[in-house]
């Protein structure tokens, strides 16, 4: 292994700023990472980029260096400061902003509520509310014979009132648009009012952070300006809420119905009072993970199923032959007597999952996610990148406190890996793969939109099994097709969340009008 300082000798795209790097480009993208499509085309599929104050950071797109550090390194990559402080900002100390032994011992705990057995029993709850969205828009449509609504607005709302009652057996209210719906206008667009379009002064503000002792970093949240007032605002909403639901939840108030309660927060109460002590989380970490599960499980699954009827709009016939698959195989569950579809029914709809993987491939919500070495260490490579003197580069050496961003969406989009068409939604490409090729990373699907290894996405069987009956309701109904007056989507970025856009429209925050209308 050649010993080197720093990673100078990885190429990459010049920075334009000491103090910014390409942070501030980067943020500033119109359309979600075009930046680096761009630059694996250029430099490889592993280069360097500048960060902020003259640092630099090694960015991959490189299937074997993501399982080496998401799924081989444990706890030895980290999270950078500003990403794991800014969810303590937002949840208190939920699994999301713990680090290390403390992380280990929230998902120790959250982990039997997310078994695949506990999860199944999670589907008539789905099917319920599937079912109560499609009844809100017949009778819509019973007036107006269309409808032309935005769509994530209410697939939003729907996955709330899912995780509410999933999570704490609490009944947001947002479909109906109810009193308790406070909580679900206080998180509209909360992502987008705290990260999107940063200017210098606030990069430069959040990269300090790197620099600062936790304890210090506390303050931020008593800062009297925007978004700090934003973020804490929820928060104290939260927390009363959370409260709230504790204390609903606390096994004196109705034993008898807490022995057979199966919602996440019920398991995860049991499986923390079973714990020892030491082990066990504090009302304030319980508060944190309810705020957590409720921001971590909503609006991606949302947003991922408004990306894919998007992409159904666009693409009719694939609507069509998927529309078929779902109602043949409703057709043999009224056959035999039944009413609803059984996870084996879901399972066998081949078409609507093989859409399912194809736009988590193509619109990752977290786009990808940055690392920062423990430890010196060697990453390796699937693919050779050659160094500024011409070497070709088969490992890349890292010294302690390297910040690595691992770009999801580029490596979703490797023509090696998913074939020469990456640009294009082809769902069909599921069904004709060798996955045996492929590096394994991920968690599903060899995909990397889950995250992967100790702190992959805990609810990823959770979000399929939800997204999977919300389209065999919908896709029987409805029809979906793209506005009659002509829009723009763009993928916007917060951070490194992406969600659509109207172009000229930013004002609206996240949205994607669609012509709804009964199928056929
Ligand atoms: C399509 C839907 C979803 C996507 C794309 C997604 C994606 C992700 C990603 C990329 C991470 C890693 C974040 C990081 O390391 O900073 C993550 C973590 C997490 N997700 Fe999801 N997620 C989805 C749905 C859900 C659902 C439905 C739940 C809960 C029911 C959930 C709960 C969590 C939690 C608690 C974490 C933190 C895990 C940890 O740090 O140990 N997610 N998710």
């Amino acid at each position: 292994v050649v010993d080197r300082k720093g990673i100078k000798h990885v190429r990459g795209p010049p920075s334009p700023s000491f103090l910014c790097g390409h942070e501030e480009a980067y943020v500033r993208q119109e359309e979600a990472c075009d930046l680096e499509f761009k630059w694996m085309r250029e430099y490889g599929y592993t280069w360097r980029t500048g960060g902020a104050f003259g640092t630099d950071v090694l960015t991959t797109v490189d299937p074997k260096a993501m399982q080496h550090i998401m799924q081989k390194s444990g706890y030895n990559y980290t999270k950078k400061t500003t990403s794991f402080h800014m969810s303590w900002l937002m949840s208190g100390p939920g699994i999301v902003s713990v680090l290390g032994k403390d992380h280990q011992r929230h998902r120790k705990i959250m982990n039997p509520a997310f078994s695949a057995a506990h999860l199944r029993t999670f589907l008539p709850l789905f099917q319920r509310v599937a079912g109560k969205l499609s009844e809100k828009w017949k009778a819509d449509l019973m007036a107006t014979g269309e409808l032309n609504t935005m769509l994530n607005t209410w697939l939003s709302r729907a996955t709330l009132d899912v995780i509410g009652e999933a999570a704490f057996d609490f009944d947001y209210n947002a479909l109906d648009g109810g009193e308790r719906s406070a909580i679900s206008k206080g998180y509209k667009d909360i992502f987008k009012d705290v990260d999107y379009q940063l200017g210098k002064p606030s990069i430069l503000f959040r990269a300090s952070w790197d620099y600062l002792p936790v304890p210090l970093l506390k303050v931020i949240k008593y800062i009297p300006a925007h978004p700090w007032t934003r973020i804490r605002d929820l928060n104290n909403l939260y927390r009363e809420y959370g409260r709230q639901i504790l204390h609903e939840q606390a096994p004196v108030v109705d034993a008898e119905k807490k022995a057979t309660s199966k919602d996440i927060m019920s398991i995860l109460i049991k499986a923390n009072s079973s714990e020892d002590p030491k082990m066990r989380m504090d009302d304030e970490e319980i508060i944190a993970e309810m705020y957590t599960l409720t921001i971590a499980g909503h609006e991606t699954t949302s947003t991922t199923l408004t990306f894919l009827l998007y992409e159904l709009a666009k693409n009719q016939e694939y609507q069509d032959r998927m529309r078929q698959e779902i109602r043949s195989v409703r057709a043999q569950i009224t056959a035999r007597g039944g009413n609803q579809f059984t996870i084996e029914d879901l399972d066998s709809l081949t078409l609507t999952m093989n859409a399912i993987k194809e736009t988590l491939r193509m619109h990752p919500i977290v786009v990808g996610l940055h690392r920062v070495a423990e430890k010196d260490d060697v990453i390796p490579l699937a693919y050779p990148v050659t160094s500024t003197t011409g070497e070709v580069l088969t490992e890349i050496p890292v010294r302690a406190g390297q910040v690595v961003f691992l770009s999801y969406a580029g490596y979703q989009r490797l023509p090696e890996v998913w074939g020469d068409d990456t640009n294009v939604w082809n769902p069909d490409r599921f069904s004709r793969l060798e996955t045996g090729k492929q590096t394994n990373v991920g968690v599903f699907a060899n995909l990397m939109a889950f995250s992967a290894g100790v702190r992959a996405c805990i609810g990823w069987r959770f979000s399929l099994i939800e997204m999977q009956a919300f389209l065999a309701e919908l896709l029987d109904n409805f029809q979906f097709d793209l506005p009659a007056e002509k829009v723009e989507i763009q993928r916007a970025l917060a951070g490194i969340v992406m969600f659509p856009i109207v172009k000229g429209k930013e004002s609206l925050g996240g949205a994607m009008p669609m012509r709804i209308s009964l199928a056929q």
